[in-house]
């Protein structure tokens, strides 16, 4: 396959080369009127990547503009940028799977090329621009770049048929986040912005340039006016991470090189606390990966903790950042018991199921991983000779085979006897793909977790690529209409979930494995691997249109509500009928179960409090504001709930 040259000399937007894009007028961009298609040139679906990044480059390169259109440019520029990633994630719309990653690559070389032609301005512009989407899904510049985290994320911490592609696709992701990083070095981090005052009704919309979809305006009741908590939960945050449940491929067989140990350095894992810090001239540099119990214990089951201990491959340096924080990790939070595991009644083996009603937002489950693994650790054993020769089955067969004694060690040499059992107890859906008997539990049991921003330090070394089994968490089955949601606490290193909708006394509790604004052919094809196929309600009434729904349910109702946010609040004709297609696709929205935080359902009592403030329905009002309210407070105390404490580095 053909990599697609990237754009030559002088076609940069530095360059002055005459833009190959319709202009668009300044002022219809500045108001939101301008619509994405409108700028893109005819030709489009034609070209190749390299030649619509060069467009696109150029496009925002137009003219010397400042503040605002420079802004809504780089907004604008960075929506192309993410209908560009969109479109190389396999399995997209108009993805490609075999080309993506060279497509992938050429995308992030391109945008840390930009940056590097000057552009702080760019970034500092697209990142205060109108909108800061946390997946790419239609959002600006800084969508873009937590976009091509993610997928980096979830390539590298994924299946192992990406597992190949991934390798060679990371490093330019993790170098072009780096410089991403530095170039926004002096801006302040937006966490602490958490709250914004408006005034309500004054017309003017929420004052701050930041939106995100997991934002809520609450209204309070007392003063009256309108503040923004920035209560932000089940998706990335600064402070806390989204666990995903890792969409393992399956691996077929075919015949490795006969010196294949001459395409790997074997990794070699110390025992707990034996690998001691290397330092050389005075700098700690990178030494072998440990296995470490986190909270410390000692080898002979004589002081485990009540909360349990995890068996965490991690680096010294690592290590010894988190253990320097006094107290870490502090105590499991207590919660009720609501839950109960016991085998499924429908052949699905065990199961979770609540022995007591559950609400939306309460809490289901704190639990300390057995393990946290990383197969990034393994990845960075294979020679560039390896990621450059062997097929994307190789690298995945060369993955299963260097795992399997890493992980052996930690469950058959550090986990306390109790938690080996309760380890080697879980499912395993890989025994005859080649995987050995622990990679193949860790297979089909790993929760992959974005420690990206939130392990600080952790970066530097595999915070992509860290996955967790749990004790409970890995007895949850899959649904695409999951009734929890989870993240990682760093504070407590704890699994947490929560309810995402209310749950009835008896019934089984379900996760999702897969995204949930995935087709039903995507889903299907990314849950094969755990050997089944999923006969959940969506899955058998899967049309068309409810995949088109789960598509672009999320992206609808973020540009729903900025369309309320620039453009509803101040249409003095603004009438009701603006609520037609939202109104309707709220309620398919319920009918397809997507009425989650995750898939955009919780914007919808702002867009609505918004438009009847505008109208003039009071009573409308009132009841979409009780709304927001009440999912405001809920959100922030899951926020609350699923991220502790910030650690100091
Ligand atoms: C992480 S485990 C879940 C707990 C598992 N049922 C057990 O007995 O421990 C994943 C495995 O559970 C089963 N499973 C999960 N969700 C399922 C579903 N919706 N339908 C059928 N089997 C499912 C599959 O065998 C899958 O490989």
């Amino acid at each position: 396959m053909e990599i697609t040259p990237g754009p030559q000399p002088g076609s940069s937007r530095l360059s002055g080369s005459a833009p190959a894009t319709p202009t668009v007028d300044d002022d219809a961009i500045v108001k939101g009127d301008a619509k994405i298609e409108d700028m893109l040139p005819k030709d489009w679906e034609t070209l190749s990547i390299a030649e619509r990044i060069r467009r696109a480059t150029d496009m925002y390169g137009q003219g010397d503009r400042e503040g605002k259109v420079k802004a809504k440019h780089a907004a604008f520029f960075g929506s192309i940028a993410s209908v560009l990633f969109r479109n190389a994630v396999p399995g997209s719309k108009s993805g490609k799977p075999l080309e993506s990653p060279h497509d992938f690559g050429i995308m992030v070389r391109e945008w840390k090329k930009c940056i590097d032609d000057g552009n702080k301005e760019v970034v500092k512009a697209a990142t205060s621009g109108t909108g800061h989407e946390d997946d790419g899904a239609g959002g600006n510049f800084g969508g873009a770049v937590v976009a091509i985290y993610r997928l980096a994320s979830e390539l590298g911490a994924g299946g192992l048929e990406e597992v190949g592609r991934a390798t060679r696709s990371l490093p330019s992701a993790m170098l072009f986040l780096e410089e991403m990083r530095r170039s926004m070095g002096n801006q302040k981090d937006d966490s602490d912005e958490e709250e914004a005052e408006v005034e309500e009704g004054d017309g003017k919309g929420l004052r701050s340039s930041r939106s995100s979809s997991a934002e809520v305006a609450h209204v309070s009741q007392s003063t009256g006016k309108a503040k923004r908590i920035v209560a932000q939960s089940s998706r990335a945050t600064h402070n806390g991470a989204r666990l995903v449940k890792l969409p393992f491929g399956s691996v077929e067989q075919e015949e490795l090189p006969d010196d294949i140990d001459n395409y790997v350095t074997p990794m070699k894992i110390g025992p707990v606390d034996k690998a001691p810090l290397q330092i050389k001239n005075g700098k700690v540099v990178q030494p072998a990966v440990i296995a470490t119990y986190v909270p410390p214990c000692p080898l002979d089951d004589s002081e485990s903790d009540p909360d349990g201990h995890t068996i965490w491959m991690t680096t010294p340096v690592t290590k010894a950042k988190y253990f320097s924080n006094k107290g870490w990790p502090k105590p499991l939070p207590k919660i009720p018991n609501k839950i109960v595991v016991r085998p499924t009644d429908d052949g699905t083996g065990m199961g979770v199921f609540a022995t007591r009603d559950i609400k939306r937002f309460e809490p289901v489950l704190v639990e300390r991983p057995y393990m946290i693994y990383s197969r990034k650790a393994v990845i960075n054993t294979f020679s560039q000779k390896a990621l450059e020769e062997l097929s994307d089955n190789q690298i995945a067969q060369l993955l299963a085979k260097e795992s399997e004694p890493l992980y052996r060690y930690m469950v058959d040499q550090q986990m306390t006897s109790e938690a080996k059992r309760g380890f080697m107890s879980l499912a395993n859906s890989h025994t005859d793909d080649g995987s050995g008997l622990i990679f193949g539990i860790v297979r089909t049991n790993g929760f992959g977790i974005d420690f990206g921003g939130v392990l600080p330090g952790a970066d530097e070394d595999f915070g992509l690529g860290y996955g967790a089994v749990g004790k409970t968490a890995s007895r949850f089955n899959h649904s695409c209409i999951p009734d929890v949601s989870h993240a990682f606490d760093v504070s407590t290193f704890t699994m947490r979930f929560y309810a995402v909708r209310d749950i009835k006394k008896g019934s089984q509790i379900y996760v999702t494995y897969t995204s949930l604004n995935a087709t039903k052919a995507e889903r299907q094809k990314a849950l094969a691997p755990y050997g089944f196929e999923c006969i959940c309600r969506a899955c058998v009434k899967a049309t068309p249109q409810s995949d088109k729904l789960r598509q672009v349910s999320h992206t609808l109702t973020q540009k729903w509500r900025s369309q309320a946010i620039n453009v509803w609040s101040k249409d003095p004709n603004l009438t009701e009928k603006v609520l037609i297609p939202i109104l309707e696709t709220k309620r398919r929205m319920e009918e397809e179960g997507l009425d989650t935080e995750e898939a955009g359902y919780l914007t919808f009592p702002e867009i609505l409090f918004r438009v009847y403030q505008k109208v003039g329905n009071r009573a409308k009002m009132e009841e979409a504001k009780s709304e927001l309210l009440r999912v405001g407070k809920a959100l922030a105390k899951v926020q609350e709930w699923t991220t502790g404490v910030k650690l100091k580095f």
